[in-house]
């Protein structure tokens, strides 16, 4: 695989003013990613705005998150419910909404971008958020296959500027990837390891490489399966139950394709095919591009490899 990491060897001011634990964040894309990342922020304390294109957007992941917060409160206040009542109170109100990004930013301590997986679409945003934002604010960004230098490349806050990849479903995933380029000064790099474990994560320093260290073993696995597909050599299922039970996998690769979203994982295999387009397993995916085209993005929208209950 060819390398998608970039050397740039200018380093820019580290001069920058107050850098320190995270009080203000502000997460940008209230999808799958940006809920579950604003929850678990929020029930560790930190004041979070949340910002997403329309209303309506912020007021369905609004709704998640209590959803999702109910699971939690459940087995954590199973023998008090009352106090698990509070405890989502007190977590959705440390939340609030916005849907004007440059405003959301202007008291961030750190933003994390939480997009559409599209390298054009988050450096319009962060050429943006630059010239809104203090001095001090981190930028991250939670792609699951963008060099963060690339996108980094769009601000003048190189050295301010990192990885932090989440796993879905976050409030259950426990691992989080702080990935530091060649431009990320030590006093960010370390921020983010401290704000990742106030967060409850495990944190895993990794370098700005295709798929850091989880999706550059993961992403290759996913695709394999859906090339057994193509092929015939196998049905969905069949791999899902010969992984679950082969394997020890919770779920197996079109399960977890559901879950991931196909939309999500059609961005990831088409940019890496534009970046290596000779690699056989980033040719395009008919199968892909077929489910996607007829709006079957797995659970999200209620079909993918399979039917969901909405
Ligand atoms: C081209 C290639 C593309 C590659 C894409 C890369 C994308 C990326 O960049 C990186 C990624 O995130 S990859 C995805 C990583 N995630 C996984 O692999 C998840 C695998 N699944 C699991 O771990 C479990 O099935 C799981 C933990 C999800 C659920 O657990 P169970 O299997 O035991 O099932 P449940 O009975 O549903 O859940 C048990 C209890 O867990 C709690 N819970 C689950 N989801 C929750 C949520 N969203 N919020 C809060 N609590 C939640 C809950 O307590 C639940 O119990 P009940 O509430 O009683 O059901
Ligand atoms: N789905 C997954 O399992 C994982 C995804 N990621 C990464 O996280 C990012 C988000 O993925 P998902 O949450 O799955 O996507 P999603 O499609 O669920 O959510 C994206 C959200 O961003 C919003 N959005 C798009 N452009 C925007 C803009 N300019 N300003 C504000 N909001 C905007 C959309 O309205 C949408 O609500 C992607 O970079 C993806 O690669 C990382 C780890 C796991």
């Amino acid at each position: 695989m060819a390398s998608v990491c970039k050397i740039v060897t200018r380093q820019l001011s580290t001069s920058v003013g107050r850098q320190g634990p995270v009080k203000y964040l502000t997460v940008i894309g209230s999808g799958l990613m940006g809920s579950g990342i604003a929850q678990v922020a929020a029930a560790t304390g930190h004041n979070v705005t949340l910002v997403d294109q329309t209303d309506d957007i912020l007021n369905k992941s609004m709704g998640n998150m209590k959803k999702s917060l109910e699971r939690v409160a459940k087995k954590k206040y199973a023998d008090n419910p009352k106090d698990g009542e509070e405890f989502i109170s007190g977590v959705m109100g440390r939340i609030s909404t916005n849907t004007d990004s440059s405003k959301a930013v202007e008291k961030a301590d750190l933003v994390i971008e939480a997009i559409v997986e599209n390298l054009g679409v988050k450096k319009q945003l962060f050429s943006a958020l630059d010239k809104a934002a203090p001095q001090h604010t981190i930028f991250t960004s939670n792609t699951s296959s963008i060099p963060i230098t690339d996108i980094a490349a769009s601000t003048q806050r190189r050295d301010r500027f990192g990885g932090l990849h989440y796993f879905n479903p976050v409030p259950m995933m426990k691992l989080l990837e702080v990935v530091r380029t060649s431009e990320t000064n030590d006093e960010t790099f370390n921020t983010l390891m401290e704000f990742g474990k106030a967060m409850g994560k495990v944190t895993v320093p990794c370098k700005d490489t295709a798929g850091f260290i989880v999706n550059r073993l993961l992403v290759p696995y996913m695709l394999e399966a859906v090339r057994l597909v193509e092929r015939g050599d196998a049905a969905p299922r069949d791999i899902d139950v010969a992984m679950k039970l082969g394997a020890g996998y919770p779920m197996g690769p079109f399960e977890l394709s559901d879950y991931v979203g196909l939309d999500t994982m059609k961005f990831i295999l088409d940019g890496w095919h534009e970046r290596d387009p000779d690699h056989p397993l980033f040719k395009p995916s008919a199968l892909l591009n077929k489910l996607v085209g007829e709006g079957k993005l797995g659970m999200k929208t209620g079909e993918g490899f399979y039917k969901h209950k909405k």
